[in-house]
């Protein structure tokens, strides 16, 4: 028999997941990889400085620490990075597919964030940290033209990378049909859109809501603002500027929390 087209997916995305491999840095990013027990982790490079700092956790982990000079530190990082002397080489954690993740049991309203082309890691960052503020179910993003796990990404989640479900799939409008047979009610956040994000969920905050965010510049795909349920904006009091695609995910997830 035939697998499903699901199946047939979370074995790709595994597959891609024990392919790459990504370098954490910073001290809080690392410290919250060492203590996730979901992390598979591969390699740990600090100085004396991080080791002391993070002692407690190294020992913890079980990882054995490469002890490195710290004018020697920035191999294999990006020079630019702000490592703080510590560097821990994982694997993307593998959550699970959108149908166990997002579901919604009886009385459940879950809140998920899509995001279309969103390729900042300090955006996606932010995101994920919002996310799990506000508790959302997941942030999804396509596999390609998206942020991957990086330590950029990592940093500015500020330790939601660890806890906050970041699913990567295969294809945005996919997910957003699943979560429309799921029951959830998609709404596509868009600047021009006509209704304001209160109107177009009064009366429904009761039910799964999808959150689907554009790119700084293009925004939203033509494609992705035909597949969702309603486009929405935030009204602004200014008739200039535009909401960072982080500062606009953490006021639509407030304004559609469950009441
Ligand atoms: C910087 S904006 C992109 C601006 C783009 N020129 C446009 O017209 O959508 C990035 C994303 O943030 C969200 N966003 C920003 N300001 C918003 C607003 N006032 N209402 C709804 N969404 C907004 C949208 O999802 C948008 O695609």
């Amino acid at each position: 028999m035939d697998k499903p087209k699901w199946v047939i997916e979370k074995e790709q995305d595994k597959r891609l997941a024990r392919a790459s491999r990504v370098w954490m840095f910073g001290i809080h990013a690392v410290r919250d990889a060492l203590r996730n027990p979901n992390r598979e982790r591969l390699r740990l490079m600090v100085t004396q400085n991080a080791y002391d700092r993070l002692e407690s956790d190294i020992l913890a982990s079980g990882m054995e620490p490469e002890i490195v000079p710290t004018r020697k530190f920035s191999a294999p990082l990006d020079p630019q990075s702000v490592h703080q002397g510590a560097a821990l080489e994982v694997k993307p954690l593998d959550w699970g597919p959108i149908e166990e993740v997002c579901l919604a049991a009886d009385g459940q309203v879950p809140r998920v964030i899509l995001l279309d082309r969103v390729t900042d890691p300090h955006n996606v960052g932010a995101i994920l940290r919002s996310a799990e503020v506000f508790g959302a179910r997941a942030v999804i993003a396509p596999e390609r033209h998206s942020a991957p796990e990086t330590g950029a990404l990592a940093k500015t989640a500020s330790g939601s990378l660890e806890r906050q479900p970041y699913l990567r799939i295969r294809n945005l409008a996919d997910a957003i049909e699943k979560l429309q047979q799921m029951g959830y009610l998609v709404v596509g956040l868009d600047g021009d859109a006509e209704e304001s994000i209160e109107d177009a969920v009064v009366g429904m905050t009761d039910r799964p809501i999808a959150l689907v965010f554009g790119a700084e510049g293009p925004g939203l795909r033509d494609k992705t603002k035909e597949t969702v349920d309603k486009l929405a904006k935030i009204p602004y009091a200014a008739d200039f500027g535009s909401l960072n695609v982080s500062n606009a995910a953490a006021v639509a997830l407030y304004a559609v929390r469950p009441k």
